[in-house]
């Protein structure tokens, strides 16, 4: 490669960031950094960009290989390498041996990505086009849908800042000359000679042949998948306007999606459950998901569990609920006082909390000495606007809650008496027409 295709990239790169820079408020950048040709042309192109923010590169350390720690090292001297204005962090994680390493060692590492990003800081990965074309065979090869077709994004939230891949659409062989050029040095991992695993497979053998025969292949993929993003990402727009229309992203309404096409009922119950859950059902799973729970004569037999999830149905709504849901509360309970004018926080033992807001107005609680506990059954109130005391049963019958739901909503007691199922619904006893002080519940779930 000449000169000029390296300052093309260059120009290409710091095109890209300054436009981010103008779209987004960017706090800092944080370079996956594995010490590879990619990243490390991905830093040096970062600091040539001339950007006054603050960089910092992350290290994943697996504990896998046997130079593992040579690597930390070139991690750190590389930062060093920039008069101490680089600031190289080391996470090590340990991989679960089990199932597929490659996949464990992936989802290691992202969760040390997220939980490593401050707020509006950018993670920058080295993920080029070969990387892409790699994807995009490996999914062919599993049977991938439209998602999966769409390849590696080039941008995406993470937690609370973003993901962006400026090489994306770069070949490796550009990156390599233009680490020639700039004298760059990196590391070679040596498990990418490791044609066991799928992705150094196609690296190795399948890539290269497609290469030979269709020179412009790389360029090709790169289209496809810009074509196969912007369809799927426009279907994903109407599905997700189907479902609001059906208020149906908390419970499928199984009625209208009833009236679709058979094919299409397919699509949006993938794409509903990957809206919930973040997961992808298999083929199985979704044929399953139809016959057994969907489809089931009755509403109270249809339970599917799939990894940590639970699809069950009710009233015709399909409810995808984390398995937690179903911990046994019957006998937790748990007191707290409040002080006047002062807020109070009571964490639950399934994750979730009530909080107690002082406020003088609205439905609010105004006894102090709070108790909280779980539904046993035979439990009474008078809800506001009703003038007899119903049993609680009948009013979650009433309200369409689900039977799986009602034996994890915290119940507000005060000497014997409930005053609040959750912040769902009060007593009469808790509306006072005075301005008395009190204290508004929100159930934080
Ligand atoms: N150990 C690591 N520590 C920090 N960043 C890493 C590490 N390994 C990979 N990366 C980041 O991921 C980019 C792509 O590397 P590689 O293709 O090996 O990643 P991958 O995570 O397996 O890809 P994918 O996200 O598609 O599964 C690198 O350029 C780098 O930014």
């Amino acid at each position: 490669m000449n000169q000029k295709h390296s300052s093309d990239l260059s120009d290409r790169f710091s095109n890209q960031i300054h436009d981010l820079l103008n779209t987004n408020h960017v706090s800092g950048w944080c370079v996956a950094f594995s010490g590879g040709l990619d990243s490390r042309v991905l830093l040096d192109l970062l600091v040539a960009s001339s950007s006054d923010l603050p960089v910092r590169i992350l290290h994943v350390h697996h504990g896998i290989s046997e130079n593992a720690d040579d690597w930390v090292e070139f991690c750190q001297t590389t930062a060093e390498s920039y008069s101490g204005n680089i600031e190289a962090i080391i996470e090590r994680v340990s991989v679960d041996i089990r199932g597929s390493f490659e996949e464990n060692a992936r989802k290691a590492r992202y969760q040390v990505f997220e939980s490593t990003l401050k707020p509006n800081e950018v993670l920058l990965m080295g993920h080029h086009l070969n990387d892409q074309a790699e994807t995009f065979l490996q999914r062919l090869a599993r049977g991938s849908g439209l998602t999966g077709l769409s390849g590696i994004p080039k941008k995406r939230a993470l937690n609370q800042g973003l993901l962006f891949r400026p090489l994306i659409d770069e070949s490796r062989e550009d990156l390599k000359s233009y680490a020639q050029r700039r004298n760059l040095h990196w590391v070679e991992d040596e498990s990418n000679a490791f044609e066991a695993y799928d992705r150094n497979y196609l690296r190795h053998q399948i890539l290269p042949t497609f290469i030979a025969r269709w020179p412009r292949f790389l360029n090709s993929v790169s289209r496809s998948v810009k074509v196969i993003s912007q369809d799927a990402e426009n279907l994903a727009y109407y599905r997700d306007q189907w479902l609001d229309q059906y208020r149906s992203l908390e419970a499928l309404d199984l009625n209208a999606l009833s009236e679709l096409p058979e094919s299409e009922q397919c699509g949006l119950l993938s794409h509903w459950v990957r809206r919930r859950s973040g997961y992808s059902l298999s083929n199985e799973q979704l044929r399953v998901l139809l016959n057994e729970v969907i489809h089931s004569p009755q509403d109270a037999k249809a339970v599917l569990r799939v990894g940590e999830f639970e699809y069950r149905r009710f009233q015709n709504r399909l409810y995808l609920v984390p398995s937690r849901q179903h911990l046994d509360l019957s006998h937790w309970r748990c007191s707290i006082k409040l002080e006047e004018n002062c807020s109070g926080e009571l964490f639950l033992p399934d994750g979730s909390h009530l909080i107690f807001e002082p406020a003088v107005s609205g439905q609010r609680i105004t006894h102090s000495q709070i108790e909280v506990c779980y539904r046993k059954g035979g439990e009474h109130f008078r809800p506001v606007g009703h003038s007899q005391s119903k049993d609680l049963k009948k009013w979650f019958q009433e309200q369409a809650i689900p039977p799986w739901q009602r034996s994890n909503i915290p119940l507000l007691y005060s000497n014997q008496t409930l005053l609040a199922v959750a912040d769902l619904a009060f007593d009469q006893l808790c509306v006072c027409e005075d301005d008395r002080l009190g204290w508004k519940v929100v159930w934080h779930r």
